[in-house]
């Protein structure tokens, strides 16, 4: 037998492995680098933390990535080329990460790597009459982020998802199930990065084919890019100061919230590809809003998120406006002007941090990955979700070998 199978089969049969979950979101701010210890898997899974740091993107990485990310032509050759190059650059990551947490990499049993989104291409969304289905595109290829680490590496994840019915993505709501399902009550699992996103998660004695993740719209996407362009010295509003110095223009609003989008059924999926400049233009030429000074353009953005947000919880909790525990996690959750608004929306929830819950809020989806390959190695596809559309019961990832 193939030496790297045996080793696969090996580990699947042990207690726990230590996986390192890779992520590369919507932000593009960085890779994240979570290792963490999990023990057991399914609803038995236990995970510990044992290392995180996010290895920043320096700015020749990030204008790489702009080149092809959510546009909708690019050049193929520069697209084939940055698969590769991007999968060598997480697998140096890597290999930094644990020098730098003098750990060998034989220690190490498998890497998760989401790799990077570059076009998310839901069938609402692209509503091309030539392509009924559903497509998304991550690359940082899995081969060379094996071979670059000499570690086992699991990737691509979302194609799976894609294949059988769902959008791919939000594929939070499988590990979350498994890690932050609660006795006590009904949780929201509120990520706050690019896109905005959560996972409604019942209580665990409850019925588990109501958990689902679903976009809810941008998240800081739209923050960031607005700031871009005004002040380009400046990466984001840190701690929402100049969103918090400014005021919703209600016209605006409105015309930012005259999208489908906002009324689709849960659960959907979007992207920068609809949240991007061209949706902000018109919005703002529809309201004649495109000379609003840059605190008014944030406060009002960061009121659209919270809305969005907002709409989608209350079409989760569509029956029951019970008190709700939210907890949030992703860039976002670190802005005081969004959580403010996200308050005024919801005010009969409760919010905290995933942080108090044993995940750290910016290490979640890092780790979420991790457990995603723990099930496809050790575990069964993770059933949730039952009954909705979009929600496919599937194990998720495809195995590279170093060798
Ligand atoms: N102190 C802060 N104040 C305001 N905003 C912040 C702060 N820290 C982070 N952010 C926001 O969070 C963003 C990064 O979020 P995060 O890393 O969760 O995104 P991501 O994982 O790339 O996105 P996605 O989940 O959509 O893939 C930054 O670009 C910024 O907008
Ligand atoms: C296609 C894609 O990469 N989607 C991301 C993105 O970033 C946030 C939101 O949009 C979410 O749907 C998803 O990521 C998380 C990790 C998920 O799949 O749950």
């Amino acid at each position: 037998m193939n030496a790297h199978l045996t080793r696969l089969h090996h580990l699947a049969s042990q207690p726990s492995r230590h996986i390192i979950g890779l992520m590369s979101g919507t932000s593009l701010d960085g890779l994240d680098v979570a290792l963490c210890r999990l023990d057991g898997h399914g609803a038995g899974t236990q995970l510990v933390l044992e290392q995180f740091h996010t290895v920043p993107y320096d700015e020749d990485t990030k204008a790489r990535i702009r080149q092809v990310f959510a546009r909708e032509q690019v050049s193929l050759e520069y697209l084939t080329l940055l698969n590769a190059w991007l999968g060598q650059l997480h697998a140096r990551a890597v290999l930094d990460c644990l020098k730098i947490w003098q750990i060998n990499p034989a220690e190490v049993d498998l890497i998760a790597s989401h790799g990077q989104t570059v076009y998310h291409a839901p069938q609402h969304q692209h509503q091309r009459p030539d392509f009924a289905l559903n497509a998304t595109l991550q690359i940082g290829d899995g081969d060379h982020v094996a071979v670059g680490t000499g570690i086992i590496t699991l990737s691509d994840f979302r194609q799976k998802h894609v294949a059988a019915g769902g959008e791919g993505a939000p594929l939070a709501a499988y590990g979350d199930f498994l890690l932050l399902s609660s006795t006590d009550e009904e949780r929201l699992l509120l990520n706050l990065g690019g896109i905005a996103n959560f996972t409604y998660l019942p209580r665990a004695d409850g019925d588990a084919r109501t958990a689902f993740s679903t976009d809810t719209g941008p998240g800081n996407t739209l923050l960031d890019a607005t700031i871009r362009a005004h002040r380009p010295e400046l990466a984001y509003d840190e701690d929402g100061r100049l969103a918090l110095a400014g005021r919703v223009h209600e016209g605006l609003l409105a015309a930012l919230l005259d999208h489908p989008f906002f009324a689709a059924p849960l659960p959907k999926t979007t992207g920068p590809e609809l949240f991007g400049p061209a949706y902000l233009e018109a919005a703002q030429q529809r309201s004649a809003t495109l000379d609003l000074c840059l605190e008014d353009m944030l406060a009002t953005l960061v009121e659209l998120s919270a809305v969005g947000v907002a709409r989608a919880a209350r079409a989760a909790f569509a029956s029951r406006p019970a008190p709700v525990a939210i907890y949030t996690s992703g860039g976002g959750a670190h802005n005081p002007a969004l959580l403010e608004a996200l308050g005024r929306h919801l005010p009969e929830a409760r919010f905290a941090s995933t942080d108090i819950l044993g995940i750290p809020g910016d290490a979640k989806e890092a780790i979420l990955f991790a457990v995603l390959a723990n099930e496809a190695v050790a575990g069964q596809p993770v059933a949730i979700g039952a009954g909705r559309q979009r929600v496919p019961a599937v194990g998720m990832g495809k195995v590279s070998f170093p060798g």
